[in-house]
């Protein structure tokens, strides 16, 4: 397929004009999971980087070896000519309203989600761009793609254009960080905020791990051995999606046996069924409409109740008791887990 037959516009490396971005200076508040990897991509490429964190925040030192400046989160945004707002969502609100008297006439308020915007949780001032940068990636790999001179595909949004130019500054912000190298679309905040949520709900996080744990269960609960459940639903997964990710649907049918294709054919979809698809199509609306918005709110104001059991219980299940020790059995375990250690980021929980 050529960009003709795209549905969409796809911008690449050739479509961005770094002068929008090279003599300016972004505050990237947060380095965390994308804070960490915006920051550092900037900063390789050339572009004037300033970090801001809490006094007290325990990613200060991280930042700090990783040779970035850094000041509190209102000295850097009252520098900087792009403010990338990139602590979690929950926090956002707080962390604008200290910051939002540092923002200069023409300045860039940007983040990669569109959330609060949408859910107007931040009501920004009128005379400042406010974009989106949003890498479609976990940030620790938008870092390693980064370095491994790959790219990460991303979305640029606008929704506010005071000078005129938040677009092409937008672009430039995803060609410094690596975006543009692998591709990226325009859309607007609330497509992205829809379909971010619904994917990390129904696909890419929960759907995917309830499909894992109860594949587990079944096999465990017949009397199979949970290692043999382990690397069959969750190990292999990523082997799987490895295929799907490289040559899509048809690539991954392709590799498999016959007998798998026949079976996955007829059996998939008695598993992912019509009742499986009118739950999507609720967990959709929940989106749309502002129910899960107003939940996460309310359950982060209580002091996240339901968040701490579920959690507390994920990391308790089966599969991660059986998987853990597996796992550091492996022979790449060491290296793999070291290396991600060294580029982990403090949670916000
Ligand atoms: N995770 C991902 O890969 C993706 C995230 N996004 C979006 O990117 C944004 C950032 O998410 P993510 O990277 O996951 O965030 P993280 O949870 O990784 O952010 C943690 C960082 O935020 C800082 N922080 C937390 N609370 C505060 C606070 N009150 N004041 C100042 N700093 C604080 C932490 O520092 P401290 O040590 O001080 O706590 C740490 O540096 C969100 O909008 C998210 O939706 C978009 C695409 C993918
Ligand atoms: C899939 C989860 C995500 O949307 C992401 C990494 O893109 C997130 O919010 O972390
Ligand atoms: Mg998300
Ligand atoms: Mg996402």
């Amino acid at each position: 397929m050529t960009d003709d037959e795209l549905n969409t516009e796809v911008y690449y490396d050739d479509d961005a004009d770094r002068s929008k971005i090279d003599d300016k200076t972004v505050a990237v508040i947060g380095y965390g999971s994308q804070g960490h990897a915006h920051a550092q991509n900037l900063a390789d490429s050339g572009v004037d980087v300033v970090v801001g964190l809490r006094e007290s925040s325990s990613s200060r030192a991280a930042a700090e070896e990783d040779g970035l400046r850094v000041e509190t989160p209102v000295d850097a945004a009252s520098e900087a000519d792009i403010v990338s707002v990139l602590v979690p969502d929950t926090v956002q609100p707080a962390v604008f309203e200290d910051i939002k008297g540092e923002l200069d006439e023409g300045d860039t308020l940007q983040f990669a989600h569109g959330f609060n915007i949408h859910y107007n949780q931040i009501r920004p001032p009128e005379d400042v761009d406010v974009t989106m940068v949003a890498p479609k990636s976990p940030g620790h790999l938008v870092r390693r793609n980064y370095e491994a001179d790959q790219g990460t595909p991303g979305l640029i949004a606008v929704y506010q254009d005071v000078s005129g130019e938040a677009k092409e500054e937008s672009l430039a912000y995803s060609h410094a960080i690596g975006c543009t190298r692998a591709g990226v679309i325009e859309t607007t905040f609330q497509e992205e905020v829809e379909t971010d949520l619904f994917g990390e709900q129904v696909v890419l996080c929960g759907g995917v791990t309830s499909l894992v744990k109860q594949g587990f269960e079944t096999l465990v609960d017949a009397g199979y051995s949970p290692e043999m459940a382990y690397f069959e639903c969750l190990n292999e997964l990523k082997l799987i999606v490895d295929l799907m990710y490289e040559d899509g649907l048809g690539g991954m049918w392709d590799s498999v046996s016959d007998t798998a294709e026949y079976g996955g054919l007829t059996r998939g979809d008695r598993v992912v069924d019509d009742h499986a698809r009118e739950n999507m199509e609720e967990i959709l609306e929940e989106v749309q409409n502002g129910t899960f918005a107003r939940e996460w709110i309310a359950e982060n104001q209580a002091g996240r109740p339901s968040y701490t059991q579920l959690k507390d219980r994920e990391e308790n299940h089966h599969v991660e008791q059986v998987g853990a020790p597996l796992r550091d059995l492996f022979a790449w375990g060491d290296e793999e887990g070291e290396e991600e250690e060294a580029a982990e980021a403090p949670a916000d929980d």
